[in-house]
């Protein structure tokens, strides 16, 4: 059967199947602040995103996902700590149980209920499915949720949940932006990394928001009521879908100089 998060299929199993699971420059990691350099190359962040690329909501059984049309440069990632031009491919989720865990990156230690990542691709490659596999092919952009009002800018997709409550499911999902989403400060730090979920390649250069983005509590209860399950199997709550932090193995996380 395929992996997910359980105790006979979860993270703890997935290098079975995905040895990388136990390589050089695995994902998430803790951020640990002490430990991050400043580096003077470092750029801004430019995401330049079109909400007409924006095409439909779906739940594959991990996570929800919204995904984007990825056929021209219309929603792109450049500068940052990347060179050249990445495209937005889908952005979706990982969450806990319960308020006090979920996230996938923690900070000196401190867990988050929630993390969004954007991802995007270089075009560099012809199509995600080449870049996936590349050392330099992927950017994934982080933000953290903290418990807090309910954010408004989350509403859309907690409305859409109610058509993709089980795996498989998916419905259209257009004209959204999902700048709208992102923190007012786009500081962040950075590290080469992996895909938190298998195949896991390592792939992935990880630009992680320093700024959260705030949920309600009763925000968070409607995430949890998604299922990891189809509709013709017992149903089992969405919730838990994230990977600890991995081994460092040397790395650590820079930053741009303030
Ligand atoms: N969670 S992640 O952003 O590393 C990811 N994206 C696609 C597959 N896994
Ligand atoms: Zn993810």
């Amino acid at each position: 059967n395929g992996w997910g998060y359980a105790d006979h299929n979860g993270p703890e199993k997935w290098c079975d199947n995905f040895p990388i699971a136990n390589g050089p420059r695995q994902s998430p990691i803790d951020i640990q602040t002490s430990g991050a350099s400043y580096d003077e190359s470092l750029k801004a962040l430019k995401l330049q995103y079109d909400p007409s690329t924006s095409l439909d909501i779906l739940n594959n059984g991990h996570s929800f996902q919204v995904t984007f049309a990825d056929d021209d440069d219309s929603s792109t990632l450049t500068e940052g700590p990347i060179s050249g031009k990445y495209r937005l491919k889908q952005f979706h989720f990982h969450w806990g149980a319960s308020d006090d865990k979920g996230s996938e990156h923690t900070v000196d230690g401190k867990c988050y209920p929630a993390e969004l990542h954007l991802v995007h691709w270089n075009t560099e490659y012809p199509s995600f499915g080449e870049a996936a596999s590349k050392p330099d092919g992927l950017a994934v952009v982080g933000v953290f949720l903290e418990i807090g009002a309910d954010n408004p800018n989350l509403q859309k997709l907690l409305d859409a949940m109610d058509a993709i409550k089980c795996k498989g499911t998916q419905t259209s999902f257009t004209n959204f932006d999902p700048t709208i989403l992102l923190p007012e400060s786009l500081d962040y730090w950075t590290y080469l990394g992996s895909l938190t979920t298998p195949p896991l390649h390592e792939s992935v250069t990880w630009i992680v928001c320093k700024q959260s983005i705030s949920v309600s509590s009763d925000q968070m209860k409607k995430f949890r009521s998604l299922l990891f399950t189809a509709d013709d199997e017992e149903a089992c709550c969405m919730v838990n879908n994230y990977r600890p932090p991995q081994p460092l193995k040397g790395r650590y996380a820079s930053a741009r100089p303030p």
